[in-house]
């Protein structure tokens, strides 16, 4: 390889993943979610991968932007947002809104945070080359790792047994809509994977449920850090209350309440750390909800901030307010995970383990899907991501997209397929 190696060819093939049926303030998970999975090849033949979200517009642009990147230099990725900013200018955009400031379960749906998600799947592509060019993992790319293990949380969900038409994919974990199911769930994700701290998605039931949910929790595994993320469903005076009941019990709340200046009304007045995947999601938003000290802990999520290298700046910014970063996710496959994983080997100051997705997924697209043990995932060394992808898996996941007209995740429309009459609740929802 040489400072001249260029991208030879660039492939962006939309796939639908099985995922299921997982409870959240919106609604319910559908059978079916979109990812969208990025090769890039050089003109010496090595191949590089990523992955990022699939709905509509995400594919557009990275559809729009894949061949512009042909015949570009390898080593070309600081100037990956205005490129793909460019090919997104040229592309018709249907949801965007601004104004969203809770109701998303990832915060305002804003055209830069489509375009930085667009941009990770291929700054990721692109870094996994290099890795084979260079024969370098990812994280040496970035500086090098810090810890030879990542450690993630159990990521719980209240959750119906089976999807609600039959044929849609199954699974054996079974219903959890209780304190009790809750437990269960945990157990089995202890014993299967070894998780040290759990994390349960709340916004599902009322927060008096959820409370004793974690106060169950907390009972089973006395030791174990807990959190609790309904999505920015509560009032202040409602957060503000589940704080009191799950001070000393939980290591943080996550999106308790809605947008910056409530998230600050919370945190003025408890001692329990805030985290958000919500109120910070992008640069713009950090100078008020840092000043306002509204949150302790940021969720990084690589995807929308924009990349592995972004996420390394974003945990600078952190540094110099003292803040704490941790790690978001949205349903995921094993490129997503090797990515996260790289990066948060790289990062000194991660001390709360990462969220992921990648234990509800029972499809990939890499040969050798990870294997958690004691809670963690090993950094690899080999080069690149050090995953290789599945081409067959990759191809019958995509013959899914063609065959079905799932575009876009839309809990809300799942929900409605057993309570016609649901809609997205307003907020604050209690
Ligand atoms: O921490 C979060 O907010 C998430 O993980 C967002 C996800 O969309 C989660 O709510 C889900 O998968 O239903
Ligand atoms: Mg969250």
């Amino acid at each position: 390889m040489s400072e001249s190696t260029r991208i030879a060819e660039v492939r962006v093939t939309p796939i639908l993943i099985s995922d299921p049926p997982l409870l959240n303030v919106q609604g319910v998970h559908q059978p079916y979610t979109p990812r969208t999975i990025i090769e890039v090849v050089t003109d010496n033949g090595v191949s590089g991968i990523g992955e990022t979200y699939g709905d509509t517009d995400y594919l557009k642009i990275a559809q729009a932007f894949g061949p512009k990147l042909v015949g570009q230099p390898l080593t070309a990725r600081n100037d990956l947002f205005a490129r793909v900013s460019a090919a997104a200018a040229e592309v018709d955009i249907a949801q965007i809104d601004n104004t969203v400031v809770a109701e998303g379960l990832r915060g305002a749906r804003t055209e830069v945070k489509l375009v930085h998600s667009v941009v990770s799947g291929f700054e990721v592509a692109l870094l996994d080359a290099l890795g084979h060019e260079t024969g370098l993992p990812v994280h040496a790319l970035l500086g090098g790792k810090v810890r030879d293990r990542v450690e993630y949380s159990g990521y719980l969900f209240y959750r119906w047994a089976e999807h609600p038409v039959a044929g849609e994919p199954q699974d054996d974990w079974g219903a959890a809509l209780d304190p009790a199911g809750v437990v269960e769930q945990a157990r089995r994700f202890a014993d299967r994977y070894g998780f040290k701290s759990f994390k349960l998605k709340g916004g599902a039931f009322a927060p008096e449920q959820e409370v004793a949910a974690i106060h169950a929790l907390h009972e089973a595994f006395p030791d174990a850090p807990l959190r609790l993320d309904p999505n920015g469903a509560w009032s202040v005076q409602t957060s503000l209350e589940v704080a009191a009941a799950l001070e000393g019990v939980a290591e943080y709340l996550e999106d308790p309440t809605a947008g910056t200046g409530q998230m600050a009304q919370v945190a003025a007045k408890t001692s329990l750390p805030l985290a958000t995947n919500m109120c910070v999601t992008a640069i713009d938003e950090v100078p008020a909800a840092f000043t306002s000290d509204a949150v302790q802990v940021v969720l990084s999520d690589h995807h929308y901030w924009g990349g592995l290298r972004a996420t390394q700046d974003l945990a600078a910014v952190c540094r110099t307010y003292g803040k704490q970063l941790s790690m978001h996710s949205n349903t995921h496959l094993g490129i997503s995970l090797a990515a996260m994983t790289h990066v948060a080997a790289t990062i000194p100051e991660l001390y709360y383990a990462c969220d992921t997705h990648r234990p509800w997924q029972t499809e990939d697209v890499i040969t050798v899907p990870h294997t958690f043990t004691d809670g963690a995932v090993d950094v690899t060394d080999t080069p690149g991501l050090g995953v290789e992808l599945d081409r067959e898996s990759l191809a019958a996941l995509h013959r899914r997209w063609l065959d079905s007209d799932v575009r876009d995740r839309d809990d809300a429309a799942a929900m409605r397929r057993v309570h016609p009459d649901w809609t997205a609740p307003a907020f604050p929802v209690w």
